[in-house]
């Protein structure tokens, strides 16, 4: 592939790092999101290897339910992503314009990760960055995950977002800087199925991080009235501070709030 392939049209969005466009793949008209990224960049990010790491994952990865990466290419200055592009453009910003969603837009939501998760997890893939940040919407409303993995552990550092995962997704082991593994996948499942039903992440202190760290590590959760039973049931499943308890994906798609909406 070479630049020369597509038309570039408008800009879709900033990712972590460069910028998307809509692009028309010339001969088969094929609409895709082209990420662009300055390899000066990259290289003073470092994360050129971790980038390399990342697309050799995603390339392999074929999911409903996670954002296709089509093939890359470079020139002098710039890596070129051919990545999938979703209709309905970015999770977040529906979350932001209905400040929250319905528990059958939730459950929908929730059983769809869950379902990208099991497929990851079975292929030894943590994702270790889910928010709603890095989630997309298909032409369907179906969820994408849109952004891969998170390349470095996330570094604990003081800014609210830090280079991979924002603080507030977090759990415990990762904020007591213990040993993880891919229950922090189920315990951030939680955090996501908070925020979905309440508008916020359920951990989140505005006034600081460290206050944001005690809320997480002592699971101080607190669920509002207006959050039905079952819907509460599976938030405190998920959400344990042992990752031994977290319920197990395959139990959470048979849980009844889940089937009470994707029956
Ligand atoms: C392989 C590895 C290096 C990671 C690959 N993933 C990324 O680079 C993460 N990433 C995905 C995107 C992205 C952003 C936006 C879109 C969109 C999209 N569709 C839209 C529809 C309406 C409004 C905005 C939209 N953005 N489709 N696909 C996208 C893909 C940006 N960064």
């Amino acid at each position: 592939w070479s630049l020369e392939d597509f038309d570039v049209g408008r800009p879709l969005g900033k990712g972590k790092f460069g910028r998307v466009y809509l692009a028309r793949e010339k001969r088969s008209g094929y609409i895709v999101a082209l990420k662009i990224l300055f390899k000066s960049e990259l290289a003073e990010g470092r994360i050129e290897k971790q980038l390399r790491r990342e697309i050799e994952i995603q390339s392999h990865l074929r999911h409903p339910n996670i954002l296709r990466l089509y093939g890359y290419f470079y020139d002098a200055k710039r890596v070129y992503l051919i990545l999938e592009y979703a209709g309905k453009g970015e999770l977040y910003k529906q979350l932001k314009k209905y400040s929250r969603f319905t528990e059958k837009r939730s459950a929908k939501y929730i059983a769809q990760m869950t379902g990208a998760l099991l497929y990851l997890h079975k292929k030894h893939v943590i994702h270790r960055d889910i928010k709603p940040e890095n989630l997309l919407l298909g032409v369907k409303g179906e969820l994408k995950i849109g952004d891969f993995g998170c390349p470095l552990k996330p570094t604990l550092s003081p800014s609210r977002t830090t280079l991979c995962g924002t603080l507030d997704y977090l759990p415990p082991e990762m904020v007591e800087g213990r040993d993880h593994n891919e229950k922090v996948d189920l315990w951030a499942l939680g955090v996501l199925m908070y925020e979905f039903l309440v508008g916020v992440p359920p951990f989140e202190d505005p006034s600081s991080n460290r206050a944001t760290y005690k809320r997480i590590a002592q699971v101080d959760l607190r669920i509002p009235e207006f959050v039905s039973a079952e819907a509460a049931d599976l938030i405190r499943r998920l959400l344990r501070h042992n990752p031994a308890e977290r319920l197990p994906l395959d139990h959470v798609l048979r849980h009844p709030w889940i089937l009470k909406f994707n029956s």
